[in-house]
């Protein structure tokens, strides 16, 4: 007896050999042995480590994982071929708990391929299902395309790799053509009318064509399959295979209506995803469900106000459960004050309510010109804000920079100096020198520029820019910053951030000395 009828799900990872068919995704020998480490620690049941026959490199690298899993079974794929299943057995036999896994396409195309009659695949069926049963006595087998195959046909299939000592039936859905109904009835169909197939355990193998892998894997569970195969990130042929962490995650949190259990330690997914993701060279799309960059992310002021006061407003499952730290709240244009509050407060900063309405405007006006506004970019903003707090003797009004390849470049500024505006109109070598030439002009003054220094505050070429300058007179160095989406803007608020407090310095030192 298996556990067919019991509630527990296994969970057979084919990340390293059908994700690997990915075109493009290709993983060394050391990736893959790591991957599998991974993927027998989070408690996958079943780790498909590859294609034993298909190259010098798989079979060693099936070979090597066979010897490093400690708990998970190892399986080598090989087509329905003596030589393939021996090259298969020879890889895995070191594993504690091996398996072999044959296959061949039963659905009328793919027995054209092979140029096989029904007879004929029956009888090849029989035969490599036995030579495969004689060399270990866990052996899968595949009916390639069965959701294509004519159903009284896949039906003999599974009867004769039954009686030939198959432990457990794969039913893929090869080219992503079910849906979650039809691939519930063939599982029930096989399981009502095969003999003795509840003596093993039946499997799933789900494609992604037309997006419906994760629901037809869960269809085939409610109808009495007991394997789900699947890969990290949904990698594999095509659009992929079921995504591993996307029927997991649906088992555990709807256990209400799938009331099924699988070994797997889910807050390790993130980390083998972020590594599948890094060693494959696919990157993971940012809406993918769970492990994707925005799964546990809120940018809108209604949803990050309710995730704030209660999570279970827009959060299904928590972050942690996935191994996520925390809820990204997500700061941009559509963000509340209740976010800006929560999340200053959380990089230290405790505003009172008029302080918050002043930082929340700068915020927007940041948030219109910027796609996401980082946690740097709110420091950066706060700085500013403490810097340009107070009355500043000189304020910039507005300024305009014209550079290129042809000189000299210019910059046309206008600011007030104690309330009275002036006008000015330089040229300098390149627009910074321009824009502090006018500074120099609008507020004559002999202090030396002693530092200046540019910083990108965050990532992507609308990161806000944080210029630093120190200005020094008479042995004495004050220092200004500023932060802006525009590089030359931040220079001229930096500078302005500087003789500002210059004046305050001469003011302290000489009262009766006024700035010129
Ligand atoms: C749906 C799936 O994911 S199936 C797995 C797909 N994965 C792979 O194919 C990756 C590994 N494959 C390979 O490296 C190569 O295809 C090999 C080494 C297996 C075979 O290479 P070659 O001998 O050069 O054969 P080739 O790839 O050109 O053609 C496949 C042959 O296998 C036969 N074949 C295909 N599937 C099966 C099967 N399940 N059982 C028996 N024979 C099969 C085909 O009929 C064809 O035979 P032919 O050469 O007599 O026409
Ligand atoms: C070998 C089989 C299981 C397969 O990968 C498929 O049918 O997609």
């Amino acid at each position: 007896m298996t556990d067919q009828k019991q509630d527990h799900v296994l969970i057979f990872d084919t990340t390293l050999r059908d994700g690997e068919q990915s075109p493009g995704a290709s993983m060394t020998h050391d990736e893959k042995v790591e991957i599998a480490t991974l993927l027998d620690e989070m408690g996958v049941d079943i780790i498909e480590a590859g294609f034993p026959i298909a190259s010098p490199g798989d079979f060693e690298a099936v070979s090597d994982i066979a010897k490093v899993v400690k708990e998970a079974q190892v399986c080598g794929l090989s087509r329905a071929a003596t030589g393939d299943i021996d090259r298969a057995w020879e890889a895995v036999r070191h594993a504690k708990r091996p398996r072999i896994h044959t296959f061949i396409g039963t659905s009328p195309s793919h027995r054209g391929i092979t140029g096989l009659d029904m007879d004929g695949m029956a009888e090849r069926i029989h035969d490599m299902v036995t030579h495969a049963r004689n060399l270990c006595d866990n052996v899968q087998w595949s009916s390639m395309d069965a959701t294509r195959t004519e159903p009284e046909f896949l039906k003999r299939t599974i009867d004769i790799a039954i009686k030939a000592g198959a432990t457990t039936i794969n039913i893929p859905d090869t080219v992503g053509y079910t849906a979650p109904r039809e691939s519930a009835e063939i599982i029930r169909m096989l399981i009502e009318e095969v003999p003795g197939a509840d003596e093993v355990i039946f499997a799933t193998h789900c494609h992604n064509d037309l997006g419906m892998a994760t629901a037809n894997s869960l269809a085939a569970v409610e109808a009495g399959a007991r394997q789900i195969e699947c890969t990290i990130n949904g990698l594999g042929e095509r659009a992929g295979n079921t995504a591993l962490e996307e029927v997991v995650m649906a088992m555990k949190v709807r256990n209400d209506i799938m009331p099924y259990a699988t070994r797997i330690d889910t807050q390790k997914i993130m980390h083998i995803s972020r590594m599948v993701a890094s060693v494959s060279g696919f990157p993971v799309q940012y809406n993918k469900a769970i492990v994707g960059k925005n799964a546990f992310a809120h940018e809108s002021g209604i949803h990050q106000d309710g995730m704030l006061k209660d999570a279970s407003t827009f959060e299904i499952m928590r972050p942690e459960d996935v191994g996520l730290t925390e809820t990204s709240l997500v700061m941009g244009k559509h963000s509340g004050r209740a976010a800006l509050r929560s999340k200053l407060e959380n990089l230290g900063y405790t505003l009172a309510d008029n302080q918050l309405k002043d930082v929340f405007v700068r915020f927007k006006e940041l948030a219109d010109r910027k796609k996401e506004v980082y946690d740097e970019d709110l420091i950066a903003l706060m700085s500013d804000q403490t810097t340009s707090a107070g009355h500043d003797k000189v304020r910039l009004m507005e300024m305009e920079v014209r550079c290129g390849t042809t000189g000299p470049q210019t910059c046309t500024m206008v600011l007030t100096v104690d309330g009275e505006a002036r006008r000015a109109e330089t040229t300098g070598d390149g627009p910074v020198d321009a824009t502090f030439n006018a500074l120099k002009e609008l507020v004559p003054h002999e202090a030396r520029l002693a530092l200046y220094q540019v910083q990108a505050v965050t990532e992507g070429t609308d990161a806000q820019a944080t210029v630093s300058v120190r200005l020094e007179e008479d042995g004495k160095i004050v220092a200004g910053q500023s932060s802006d989406t525009d590089t030359v803007v931040a220079s001229a608020k930096a500078y302005i951030n500087a003789l500002n407090k210059l004046f305050v310095r001469r003011e302290k030192s000489a009262p009766e000395e006024l700035a010129s």
